[in-house]
């Protein structure tokens, strides 16, 4: 039997902790296919991020028709976008799908764990105005949440850090809304699917508890797939 597809359109981390790193081994670990459209690559590492290079909306809206035109995409998930002719372009791009539309994750990657600002006030005014409101479910921090102006939506789902003793938290953003993604695709309804999300990141981060790797906020662990009884 097929497993279902998902997409990440989201940004690298040349750290392997976040982004892009940390969605594709998020979808193999609950037993759906990945495909990605990178939007931008990030120098980064534990400690911070150090330069950030835009793709090009046209190249990022390319990756995804070529995926969209050829696979029976189930859910997407949006992760850093990098700038706001990105967010303007995909969301029309997205409005108009015909057909059933894929279930929609938007993590809205504004603030790193390690304090860099990832998206400007024009990024935050284009998630404002468009899309936020095709979004079934948006994943903010409270630092995202107070930057997009608290928006009083019923698809916003703010995410609070959580009670496991550790430093080792980076990625656990696009864990967490590569998780509801993958559990959206299996089929899962909106609360379940956020509260086995939940329990996946948290499981995550049990295992790298103790990882010393980096000299910042380390990396959450990844992979450490579920077995097919544990997933759905
Ligand atoms: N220390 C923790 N213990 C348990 N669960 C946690 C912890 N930290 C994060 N989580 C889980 O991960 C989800 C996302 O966490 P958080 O809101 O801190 O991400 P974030 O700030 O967007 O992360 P990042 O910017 O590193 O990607 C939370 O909703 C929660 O389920
Ligand atoms: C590429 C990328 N996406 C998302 C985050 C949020 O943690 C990050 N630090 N880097």
């Amino acid at each position: 039997m097929n497993p279902p597809v998902v997409v990440t359109i989201a940004g690298t981390d040349s750290g392997g902790a976040a982004g892009i790193a940390a969605d594709l081994t998020t979808f193999a670990a609950l037993g759906v296919h990945g495909a990605c459209v990178v939007t931008a690559v990030t120098a980064q590492d534990t400690t911070g991020v150090r330069a950030v290079h835009p793709v090009p909306t046209q190249m990022v809206l390319a990756q995804l028709d070529a995926v969209l035109d050829d696979l029976p995409v189930a859910a997407i998930k949006t992760g850093m976008l990098a700038s706001p002719e990105t967010v303007v372009c995909l969301s029309t791009r997205l409005r108009g799908l015909s057909g059933t539309r894929p279930r929609l994750v938007v993590d809205p990657v504004l603030v790193a764990t390690s304090g860099a600002v990832l998206g400007s006030a024009e990024v935050v005014a284009a998630y404002r105005e468009h899309l936020l409101p095709i979004a079934d479910v948006v994943t903010p921090n409270e630092d995202e949440f107070d930057a997009l102006g608290r928006p009083d939506l019923a698809n916003v789902l703010v995410t609070r850090g959580g009670d496991i003793p550790t430093t080792n938290d980076h990625g656990t953003g696009c864990t967490h809304s590569s998780a509801l993604a993958a559990y959206l695709a299996h089929g899962l309804d909106r609360a379940t699917a956020a509260a086995r999300a939940d329990a996946f990141v948290a499981r995550q981060l049990h295992l790298s508890k103790d990882w010393t790797l980096g000299r910042g906020r380390g990396p959450v662990a990844h992979l450490h797939p579920l077995t097919p009884g544990e997933i759905a």
